[in-house]
């Protein structure tokens, strides 16, 4: 029988194009107001340009594309040749172009765009950044002075955007059983709790816990959705690749995803000691230097079927490096002319040995917006299984789900979900549109809203397993989140449940510091004022840390103080992290104590979610007489930060 909560499927591919496009709109917005007013030099402080550049290779990429080099321009240059701190990315949509003289001189996205190359940075190194440009004959010529300058990602909309529209054009008789059970049209099939399926089950790693165990058995047994529900440090990962190797071992075939190519790589890199035969998709320059042999792009160049590919990217590479020599604007022309065609040639050989390739792999992986990717049009595979599902965008997991016909998601709802920018705007919009009764959009649904909220909400926890023992922090540590959001339900792993900063595997003295697993500073009162500060590094990417920040120059020095009784009981500055949720507490601590305290880390809250450190220091920041605490009021906000051993949390 179908819950009563099933879900209109049209209303909700609507509901979901309306808060992507609304969501893109602010993005567009923010980057354009952020590129017209203030000037290169600022941008690049802002961190969404490098100036200064100018133009060191070109070569043939992947699908035939034109990847330009950039370096430092020598007469500007420093004298180490590195390029100046900036904040772009792999993987940033960009534009190329000359560099405008007069540093305030205003100018429009559009206009930039015209005059420049757009294209997706591949690659960034210390001293130079590489960008495979979009258009077929763009054309960056050396002598110039050039900058990069980041623009909004709207790529990743638009195959969210198809995603959806196809969703939504499709009639009803076309619902799969499995759409059917991820909206409630039908109830899950019943998992059979089959004993001797279980007693026949051989696990391939020896270590597994109870709770992971009985995770595996549900993601094998379930017919089509299963949740893995993984708190911090309790082995969500780990889980997965037992999943994917009895998967294999049941001679199933798979697709494995993850939002970022981050979340995908540490799989790869995960399953890859197992010598099983792996697939990744993605553009080599954006994966980890341990999981290129695994990439499509590499067996494209050395397995058999690759030969027919490699000769015309051979002479594309030759005529690309004769552009360079030549000065004379028709012969560059006629070579453009050429590589066309060769382009042309490239591009179809290719596909037929992507196809070859990829129909022989038992396991593909690639992210979300990857898996839409031309390589994987007419695959099938018997099971979809994300990682970091709690991370991702429902449209976004929509991607490679669509044909699918059973699903894993491993994540946890109760950490922070994606970072929304649209946020208020969105949800003025939705209630305005349902007063009106107008275009069918379902309230209640935001793009925070992750698959695996909804589907724990449409189905209850009967398609859900958590994994309960957690291997990073010290049982004290652990209390709070366990108490506070996880129904006390964590374990504490014996090798960390008492562990201390005295036990670290070199010499570290007893100290109170040492001893102690969790300690508080109370900074309350008169003494540790909280400061406003217009934020101007927001747009840098900073997630949820817009508009005005907060520092609190009282506690910088507190924790200042802190790290140097630690370093001075011993303590590795390499083992600490301090963290805080302001953009502007960052900024007034990385300043002295990156310098003070070399391989220390600083970073935001949101970006250290999931990493691990020895000892973490945790900044709020936050006192005042009214008692306010802003978006610390997030409870997943403070989750899933602690280490084995967190030290002072100053309130
Ligand atoms: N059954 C186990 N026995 C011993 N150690 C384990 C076991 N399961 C996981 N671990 C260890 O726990 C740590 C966390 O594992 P893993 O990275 O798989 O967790 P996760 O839940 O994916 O982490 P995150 O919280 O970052 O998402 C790792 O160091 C891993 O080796």
């Amino acid at each position: 029988m179908a819950p009563k909560n099933a879900v209109n499927i049209p209303s909700f591919a609507t509901t979901q194009l309306s808060l992507l496009e609304a969501e893109l709109q602010s993005e567009l917005s923010e980057t354009s107001s952020l590129i017209s007013n203030t000037s290169p030099t600022s941008l690049q402080r802002a961190g969404v340009a490098i100036t200064n550049l100018s133009l060191s290779s070109q070569r043939t990429g992947l699908g035939g594309k034109t990847v330009v080099e950039l370096a430092p321009d020598s007469a500007t240059a420093s004298t180490d040749g590195d390029l100046p701190e900036h904040g772009i990315r792999t993987g940033d949509i960009v534009v190329v172009a000359e560099q405008p003289a007069g540093s305030a001189k205003k100018r429009e996205v559009r206009e930039l765009e015209a005059k420049g190359s757009r294209g997706v940075v591949t690659r960034v190194g210390r001293a130079a950044v590489w960008i495979a440009l979009d258009g077929e004959d763009d054309e960056v010529v050396g002598a110039r002075r050039l900058w990069v300058v980041k623009l909004a990602n709207d790529v990743t909309y638009k195959r969210m955007n198809q995603t959806m529209n196809r969703l939504l054009k499709m009639k009803d008789d076309e619902y799969s059983g499995f759409i059917r059970v991820l909206f409630g049209l039908t109830s899950p099939s019943p998992v059979a709790t089959d004993l001797e399926k279980e007693i026949k089950l051989e696990w391939i790693d020896p270590s597994l816990n109870e709770s992971q165990k009985d995770g595996i058995r549900f993601a094998l047994d379930s017919k089509e959705v299963a949740l893995i529900h993984g708190p911090p440090g309790t082995g969500k990962t780990h889980t997965l690749i037992e999943i994917i190797l009895q998967m294999l071992k049941a001679n199933l075939r798979v697709l494995v995803c993850g939002p970022s190519n981050i979340s995908v790589d540490n799989i790869v890199e995960r399953l890859a000691p197992h010598k099983i035969p792996i697939m990744r998709l993605g553009h080599p320059a954006r994966l980890l230097p341990s999981v290129l042999n695994h990439s499509l792009d590499i067996l494209t160049q050395t397995s058999d079927a690759a030969a027919i590919v490699k000769d015309v990217r051979k002479e594309m590479d030759t005529k690309q490096a004769s552009i360079r020599k030549t000065k004379s604007g028709k012969e560059r022309k006629a070579i453009y002319g050429d590589l066309r065609e060769l382009r042309k040639e490239f591009r179809e050989r290719e596909k037929k040995c992507v196809t070859t390739l990829v129909g022989q792999s038992k396991v593909v992986l690639a992210t979300l917006h990857g898996a839409g990717g031309f390589q994987l049009k007419d695959e099938k595979f018997d099971v979809v299984i994300i990682d970091e599902a709690s991370q991702a965008l429902e449209a976004q997991c929509w991607v490679p789900l669509l044909s699918a016909k059973k699903v894993v998601l491993a994540g946890d709802h109760l950490q922070l979900p994606p970072t929304i920018k649209s946020l208020n705007s969105k949800m003025k919009r939705i209630s305005k549109d349902k007063e009106k009764d107008a275009d069918g959009i379902i309230k209640g649904i935001t793009l925070e809203k992750t698959l695996f909220d909804r589907l724990l909400a449409l189905h209850g926890p009967a398609i859900k397993r958590m994994l309960t023992t957690q291997y990073r922090m010290h049982e004290k540590i652990m209390r709070f989140p366990s108490d506070e959001l996880y129904e006390s339900k964590l374990v504490a792993a014996e090798g960390v449940k008492d562990r201390l900063l005295k036990d670290l595997p070199y010499e570290v003295e007893e100290t109170e510091d040492t001893m102690e697993p969790l300690i508080f500073y109370d900074t309350q009162g008169g003494d540790f004022p909280e400061k406003s500060e217009e934020e101007e590094v927001a747009k840098k990417g900073g997630k949820g840390m817009m508009g005005e920040s907060k520092s609190n120059e009282m506690e910088a020095a507190l924790v200042r103080h802190h790290v140097q009784n630690l370093v001075d009981a011993g303590v590795k500055p390499e083992d600490i992290a301090v963290i805080t949720p302001y953009n502007a507490q960052l900024a007034l601590m990385s300043r002295s104590m990156k310098e003070a305290f070399p391989g220390i880390e600083l970073g935001s809250v949101d970006g250290f979610q999931g990493r691990e450190k020895e000892a973490i220091i945790v900044s709020l920041v936050r006192s005042n007489p009214e008692r306010e605490v802003g978006f610390l009021g997030e409870k997943r906000r403070l989750n899933g930060k602690t280490s084995p051993i967190n030290t002072p949390k100053t309130t």
